[in-house]
C-alpha cells in the first residue's frame, strides 16, 4: 500500500507565531515506517516528497498517489533512496539493486515500477525522497566506495563528524535531487554548525541511529529568530528555504540531509556564524 499526506508551504513571519505544537504539526514528519507500507509526505516545498518504505511480511510497490495525476510515480519525477536498515533489494522496471545499511540508489524519471522486498530475516528501513525531474538519468547505485567522503568539525566544539556526499553532481547525474548522509563521531552532538541556508533550495533532515531514550534538538527559523522541535529516531522535518537546519543531540546519531531547487550546487550556502544566532 502507498499512502500520502500533504504539507502547505509557509511564511517566516507567520511560522514566527506558531506554538510548539503548530511547529511540529508542520514541519515534524513523525512516522515513515508502517508494516508493508510506503508513506509518503508532499510538501509544496520545491513539491518535494519526503517518505518510508518499510516491507515487514511482503514486498511493497511504489504506487502513484492523487497529487501527482500522473499515470505512475516516476513519469514526471526522480526518486532518491537510502536504506538505514538491514540488507534489503528495491527491483527497478525488473533489476534488482541490493541495498545495505547506509547505500544508495538513484533512481530516473520514466521508471515504471519500484519494488521495495525484505530478502532475508533482516529488516530494511527505505528512506526516499523525490523531486519533480525534466530529464530522464539512469538508475545508479552509491555507497561509500563511491561516496564524497569530508571529515567536519572538531571534538573541542562537539561537531565532529563525517559527512558521506552520496546523490550529488559530482556522482549521480540528477535533475534536482541531492541526498547523503552525514555521521556525528562518539561524544559529539551539534550537526550543521556553523548553520546555514540555501534560500535556492529546501531541505529536509531524517534523523537516525539515535539511542534508545535520546533525542535531538532541531533547529529551524531564520537566524536570527529560530526555534526548535524535539525529534525521536527515525523521524525527518521539513527545512524551507528561509530556515537554518541545525542540531544538537544528548548523544551522537546520524542524518540523511535531502534537497531540491535551484541548483545543484552543495557548497551554495549564506552560512550564518554562531554566535550571530538569536
Ligand atoms: O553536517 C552537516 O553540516 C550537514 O550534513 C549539512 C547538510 O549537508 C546541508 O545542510 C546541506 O545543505
Ligand atoms: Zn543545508
Amino acid at each position: 500500500m502507498t499512502k500520502s499526506e500533504f504539507r502547505y508551504a509557509h511564511h517566516p513571519e507567520d511560522a514566527k507565531a506558531y506554538t510548539t505544537e503548530e511547529l511540529r504539526e508542520h514541519f515534524l514528519i513523525p512516522t515513515l515506517f508502517e508494516d508493508d507500507t510506503i508513506h509518503l509526505v508532499y510538501t509544496m516545498y520545491d513539491r518535494y516528497i519526503v517518505g518510508g518504505a518499510f516491507p515487514v511480511t511482503k514486498a511493497v510497490a511504489l504506487e502513484t498517489i492523487d497529487e501527482l495525476k500522473a499515470d505512475y510515480f516516476l513519469e514526471r519525477r526522480e526518486l532518491g533512496i537510502i536504506n538505514v536498515g538491514g540488507k534489503g533489494v528495491v527491483k527497478v522496471d525488473g533489476t534488482a539493486y541490493e541495498l545495505s545499511k547506509k547505500e544508495a540508489l538513484y533512481i530516473g524519471r520514466g521508471v515504471k515500477e519500484v519494488i521495495f522486498e525484505r530478502p532475508g530475516d533482516e529488516q530494511p528501513y527505505f528512506y526516499i525522497n523525490s523531486a519533480p525531474a525534466h530529464h530522464a538519468y539512469p538508475t545508479q547505485k552509491v555507497n561509500r566506495d563511491n561516496a564524497e567522503i569530508i571529515e567536519l568539525g572538531e571534538q573541542k566544539t562537539a561537531n565532529r563528524r563525517t559527512l558521506n556526499k552520496l546523490i550529488v553532481n559530482s556522482i549521480v547525474k540528477t535533475c534536482q535531487l541531492q541526498m547523503g548522509l552525514t555521521e556525528l563521531h562518539e561524544g559529539n552532538v551539534w550537526n550543521t554548525m556553523p548553520s546555514h541556508t540555501h534560500t535556492r533550495r529546501m531541505e529536509a533532515y531524517f534523523y537516525f541511529d539515535l539511542a534508545e531514550g535520546q533525542t535531538v534538538s532541531h533547529f529551524m527559523g531564520q537566524p536570527q529568530e529560530t526555534r526548535h522541535i524535539f525529534m525521536q529516531n527515525q523521524q525527518a522535518v521539513i527545512s524551507p528555504e528561509w530556515s537554518i537546519h541545525s542540531g544538537c543531540g544528548t548523544s551522537n546519531y546520524s542524518f540523511i540531509w535531502g534537497m531540491a531547487g535551484e541548483n545543484l550546487d552543495y557548497g551554495d550556502m549564506d552560512g550564518v556564524a554562531p554566535n550571530e544566532l538569536k
